[in-house]
């Protein structure tokens, strides 16, 4: 690492193990909040993938884990949760009293690193989505039992750029996967649908396509913008007697609601489940 230092200091130096889709979602948000390139050290066992980023975000790059998490203030582990446990082997001897991990890593509880890691180790749980890439995240931050409040806001600060974040306890976290780290895929999976149910009824698919994302886009910027709830906004679309009516009564009554809470529930299990396969 190039710039060792206190993990609370202003922008102490960050090992990303994990070079993927939210490795580098936090390194560029990271960036966007202060952190100069040269206090952010990149991890990936993908070398063009390494050079890629390392070129984006003008980010040192090391060949190893522990390479990078030697004299690091933050440890920010990006891989997969089955990834999860030969990672920290691998830092564990580069681990002192003064890092702090970050992970953000589904599934796995806190005390799985706590038990990998030097006795002592804070460890802060974090659970962003893929929307952090515009600076439109919806994000969790959860304390492990080492880990204090100055902790938590060092972890805030790395998040700035993301765009909400919220404390909550970590026995919430499989609840904030399936409302906000997997839920960027059901937005997607139902512009698809839309999509196609334009193509059934006639249109073109490329013209059913634009116009299903520019709705729900729309509809979206809406939400956020116009501070009317929901339902409000329903309401306004909704003539008494109209399509809109007609439309909604079906989706109710195919089940929209089971449909989402089947989605949600089997979020939260598979996270359950991940989490005890390998945490035992
Ligand atoms: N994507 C998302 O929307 C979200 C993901 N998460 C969590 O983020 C974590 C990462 O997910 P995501 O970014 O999607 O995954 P990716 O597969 O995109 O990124 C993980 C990267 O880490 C690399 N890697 C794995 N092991 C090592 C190692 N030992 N040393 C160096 N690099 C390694 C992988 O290489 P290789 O490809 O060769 O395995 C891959 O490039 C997961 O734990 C997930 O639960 C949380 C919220 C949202
Ligand atoms: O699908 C997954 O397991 C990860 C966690 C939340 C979003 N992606």
């Amino acid at each position: 690492m190039s710039t060792p230092a206190s993990p609370l200091s202003e922008h102490p130096s960050v090992a990303v193990i994990g070079g993927g889709v939210m490795g580098e979602t936090l390194v560029s948000a990271m960036r966007v909040a202060g952190w100069p390139g040269s206090s952010i050290t990149v991890v990936d066992r993908n070398a063009e993938r390494l050079a890629t980023l390392a070129d984006a975000h003008e980010v040192a790059t090391a060949g190893a884990a522990a390479e990078a998490a030697a004299g690091a203030g933050v440890v920010l582990l990006a891989v997969k949760p089955q990834q999860m446990a030969e990672v920290l082997d691998e830092i564990s001897a580069a681990v002192t009293p003064g890092t702090l991990v970050v992970t953000v890593a589904a599934a796995l509880p806190s005390s799985f690193y706590e038990r990998h890691l030097p006795a002592g180790t804070p460890v802060v749980r974090v659970m962003p989505n893929t929307p952090a890439v515009v600076g439109r995240g919806a994000t969790s931050v959860s304390a492990g039992a080492a880990a204090t409040d100055d902790h938590l806001a060092l972890v805030e600060t790395m998040l700035q750029a993301t765009g909400l974040v919220v404390r909550v306890p970590e026995e919430n976290i499989d609840a904030v996967i399936a409302v906000a780290g997997s839920a960027p895929a059901y937005f997607f999976a139902v512009v698809e649908a839309l999509t196609e149910a334009g193509v059934m009824q006639g249109l073109d698919r490329e013209l059913a396509s634009t116009l299903a994302q520019q709705t729900f886009t729309g509809a979206a910027q809406l939400l956020a913008e116009s501070g009317d709830t929901p339902q409000e906004l329903r309401r306004r679309v909704s003539s008494p007697g109209g399509t809109t009516l007609a439309a909604l009564d079906a989706m109710t009554h195919a089940g929209l609601q089971g449909v989402i809470s089947a989605g949600a529930n089997a979020a939260v299990s598979r996270s359950k489940e991940l989490g005890a396969e390998l945490a035992g």
